[in-house]
């Protein structure tokens, strides 16, 4: 079994735009995520993160700009599409089945990974015995590097909301993805399951070679693990840099600390 994908592209997001009636979610931002590369996007509340975030899964139709994954153009593609391309995400809201396994759960992430398979689940058709033994083995190998075997069997619904975002984590990464996107992956954590968190993202990345875009309002976190951080204001990107050069930018220590540093 190999999880490393083939190969990454490099994402581009060139000029993107978008407006909501007469509000500007998006003036222009424009940003890179090189393969294997961990970005932090950061910005204040309604500073357009999720909005960006969206439109790169294609859950909003920007007004103009490109979103390339290497040579394919995401703007092209449905929701669907850019899973297929290699592409997961996790939800804020965790988007889990609460009655079914954990194990079950995120064999789903597998199913959506190739066509066939999700067509044949769609219809209800028997998969290859081979085919779901090899998915289980993956899941269960997920499972232990990310310290969830032990609860592997249990309904979802039944696990603490801590467990559950990093059940979830699992779930995209059994898409072998090779852009990984969380959205708010700290939200709702204590302390010390921020840092498992971040500590197992970037083990992660680092075994699996995938890149990162990662929206978050906890700053430890993302600069923590972020290769490069995109701050943005207004729909407009404010800077981007190592975090050390961004934690050290005049707005953003304005935005973030109201200015007293
Ligand atoms: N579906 C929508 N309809 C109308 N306005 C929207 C919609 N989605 C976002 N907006 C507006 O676009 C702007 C950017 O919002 P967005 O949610 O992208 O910000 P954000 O940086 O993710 O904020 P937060 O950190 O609070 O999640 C805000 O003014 C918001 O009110």
């Amino acid at each position: 079994m190999t999880a490393r994908p083939p190969d990454v592209p490099t994402l581009k997001v060139s000029d993107v735009r978008l407006r909501f009636g007469g509000v500007v979610a998006l003036d222009g931002p424009s940003f890179t995520i090189e393969p294997g590369q961990i970005v932090g996007l950061i910005g204040p509340n309604g500073a357009g993160k999720t909005t960006l975030f969206n439109c790169i899964s294609r859950l909003y139709e920007p007004d103009s700009g490109q979103i390339a994954f290497g040579g394919t153009d995401l703007l092209a593609l449905s929701a669907d599409g850019v899973a297929d391309a290699g592409i997961a995400r996790t939800f804020q809201n965790i988007g889990l089945f609460p009655t079914i396994s954990v194990l079950d759960n995120i064999l789903t992430g597998a199913y959506s990974r190739t066509r066939a398979g999700f067509v044949a689940t769609a219809l209800g058709l028997p998969r290859t015995r081979r085919e779901e033994a090899g998915e289980r083995d993956e899941a269960w190998a997920l499972l232990e590097s990310m310290n969830l075997a032990h609860v592997g069997r249990e309904p979802a619904g039944n696990l603490p909301y801590g467990t559950l975002k990093r059940v979830e984590l699992a779930r995209a990464l059994m898409q072998r993805p090779r852009l990984l996107m969380l959205d708010e992956p700290a939200n709702g954590l204590i302390h010390e399951e921020v840092l498992e968190l971040a500590e197992t993202v970037r083990r992660l990345r680092d075994e699996r070679g995938f890149s990162v875009l990662l929206v978050e309002h906890h700053m430890a976190m993302v600069m923590s693990i972020s290769d490069r951080v995109v701050v943005l204001n207004f729909g407009q990107k404010v800077t981007e840099g190592e975090p050390a050069e961004v934690a050290a930018h005049p707005e953003v220590i304005e935005a973030y600390l109201g200015g007293a540093a």
